[in-house]
């Protein structure tokens, strides 16, 4: 078919791409250890250019070093090995299930790849022996929609296990990409009377997850929910509130003096083998409580593990000495560890404080860039003006193909809760983009209005795509106490990103930006109704939703 010609097409451009960077690698490896660190600069164009466009693994170690060497996830994507390697599918009411065995797998790789391995092992927790199964459905978007809400009420049906994780964000980012497919299915339990499944709603976003997900697992369903763009945006914005309020408090405790004198000695006393559990159970707790912290936790973790074995001890002191400065007012710091840390200044420092910006910039580089107003109308302008200049249709696509076009054209997709207010709420493109390798039979919406309010109907029509038996839920999982209290259970930690499972608004929206936005998304609208055989006529609706958003 004209799909499979394409992704055929692509596969042969990559693996022509990946030779071409694989053999002065491949020579370079052979000359040197397997682990050599290169300097960025010693980087050829073609391994930069290999780590940028994800055909090798890059990493950057606190120095600013990069190491680079084959991927083996991208190989096993690239030639499509991932899916075949010891797999066994089969077609059952459990629908379709793929697994294959993790330990043998294992094993090759940890005598073939030692440096993979090493990597690997890090991220991972399996029982020798067992299969793992790839999932058979993927809540792949839309953010802000009710992927969330989906996952809770899914988790109790008993033909469905989910990842450990919610948002492995495995098909759009590099480094997990990087890391290869026996990370992934690490993510999902020992194979069982189940399917498994996993939810990443940024997946639907990324441009390139789709044509990913569809060459490693083709049988996989995509489910989709949507939601009236303008509310989706407006929670998203919300969303990113949270976070940047949490991320002020969070600076401001780490900025007293008091509060990284206590850190610098909880960090001096666990050392650098025990750091992490060492955080967890000393920092003071202004940090402790935030929800910054294990943010700030796995940063630190990050930045020393980037040191080699040996050497991690002189690292660990080179860390606290870079990232404490040293002060000779404010709270007062143990005698034992301000000379043990600042040897050699003059005069000795009995203070410090916490570089944040150097030692946790992830920490602090979240930025609302205006009102919702601003940024919606900024976003808009900016894709008008790109779409003008480049289609001869001008700013309003005719077509959910024009539409793919222009978000391929026009928008440079970011990860993480961006600045992408508009595009994302853009369903048609996205849509469009993604059913140009996934399958139209492999991909489910959900609207989420209807998910709120029809729960049981939403749920049997993602049991019928995945050729399940329907399953009959308890109709109270669906109260929002039950459902908050499925989530927390499973994923303890997601409230931390500034995730809540509604937001309560102040104000209704400003009438005047509401029906700008409405002009606009109108015809995106229109397209996606036509894509999804179905009308919202709600979405167009001036008087819709004025109090939830
Ligand atoms: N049952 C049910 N059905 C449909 N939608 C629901 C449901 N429960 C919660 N919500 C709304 O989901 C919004 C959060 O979406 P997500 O969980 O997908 O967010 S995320 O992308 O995972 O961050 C969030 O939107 P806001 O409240 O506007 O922030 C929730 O209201």
């Amino acid at each position: 078919s004209q799909q499979d010609e394409i992704v055929s097409g692509l596969r042969e451009r990559v693996v022509r791409r990946l030779q071409a960077i694989r053999e002065p690698l491949d020579r370079r490896l052979r000359d040197g250890s397997k682990k050599r660190p290169l300097g960025h600069e010693q980087l050829s164009q073609q391994e930069r250019e290999g780590i940028r466009s994800g055909l090798l693994c890059g990493s950057r170690s606190r120095a600013g070093i990069k190491r680079a060497f084959p991927r083996s996830g991208v190989l096993e994507y690239v030639e499509g090995r991932a899916s075949v390697a010891g797999m066994e599918c089969e077609r059952s009411d459990r629908g379709v299930v793929c697994c294959r065995p993790l330990a043998s797998t294992i094993s090759m790789v940890s005598t073939e790849h030692p440096a993979y391995w090493k990597m690997l092992s890090r991220f991972m927790d399996y029982e020798p022996g067992s299969f793992r199964c790839f999932p058979s459905l993927i809540i792949a978007g839309a953010q802000k929609c009710g992927s969330t809400a989906l996952t809770g009420y899914l988790l109790h049906h008993p033909g469905i296990r989910f990842a450990r994780h919610k948002e492995l964000h495995y098909f759009d980012k590099n480094e997990s990409l990087c890391l290869g497919s026996l990370f992934y299915l690490a993510q999902f339990p020992a194979r069982g009377e189940f399917l498994t499944a996993e939810a990443t709603p940024f997946y639907l976003a990324d441009p390139r997850a789709c044509a990913r997900i569809h060459a490693q697992l083709p049988w996989a369903k995509l489910v989709v929910v949507v939601r009236e763009p303008i509310s989706r945006a407006r929670s998203e914005y919300a969303m990113k509130n949270r976070r940047v309020d949490a991320q002020g408090d969070f600076a401001t405790a780490l900025a007293t003096t008091e509060t990284s004198a206590r850190l610098l000695e909880c960090l001096v006393s666990a050392g650098p083998r025990n750091t992490s559990r060492g955080l967890a159970g000393c920092a003071p707790r202004s940090l402790r409580e935030s929800t910054k912290f294990p943010l700030f936790r796995a940063s630190v973790m990050k930045q020393l593990r980037a040191a080699r074995a040996d050497d991690r001890k002189l690292f660990f002191e080179d860390f606290l000495r870079e990232c404490f400065e040293p002060l000779d007012d404010g709270s007062k710091l143990d005698v034992g560890v301000a000379s043990r840390v600042f040897q050699g200044n003059n005069p000795p420092p009995y203070s410090t404080r916490f570089r944040i910006r150097a030692c946790f910039p992830e920490g602090v580089r979240e930025r609302l860039s205006g009102e919702f107003g601003d940024v919606m109308r900024r976003e808009i302008s900016q894709l008008n003006a790109c779409a003008s200049r480049n289609f001869e249709w001008g700013v309003v696509p005719e077509t959910p193909d024009h539409a793919a076009t222009l978000v391929d054209t026009c928008v440079k997709v970011h990860t993480g809760i961006t600045i992408q207010y508009v595009y994302r709420g853009l369903y048609a493109a996205q849509i469009a983009r993604c059913a140009r390798s996934v399958d139209k039979n492999n991909l489910v919406v959900i609207e989420s209005d209807d998910l709120r309010n029809t729960p049981q109907r939403e749920l049997d029509r993602v049991a019928k795509a995945l050729g399940i038996r329907p399953f009959s839920y308890d109709p109270r999982i669906f109260q929002t106490d039950n459902l908050q209290r499925a989530i927390r259970d499973k994923y303890p930690t997601f409230e931390n990103s500034g995730w809540q499972l509604t937001t309560t608004y102040q104000a209704p929206l400003d009438p005047t930006l509401r029906a700008e936005l409405l002009a606009f998304f109108k015809p995106h609208n229109l397209l996606f109704f036509g894509l999804a055989g179905r009308h919202f006529p709600r979405w167009l609706d001036d008087r819709h939703h004025p109090g939830r958003s």
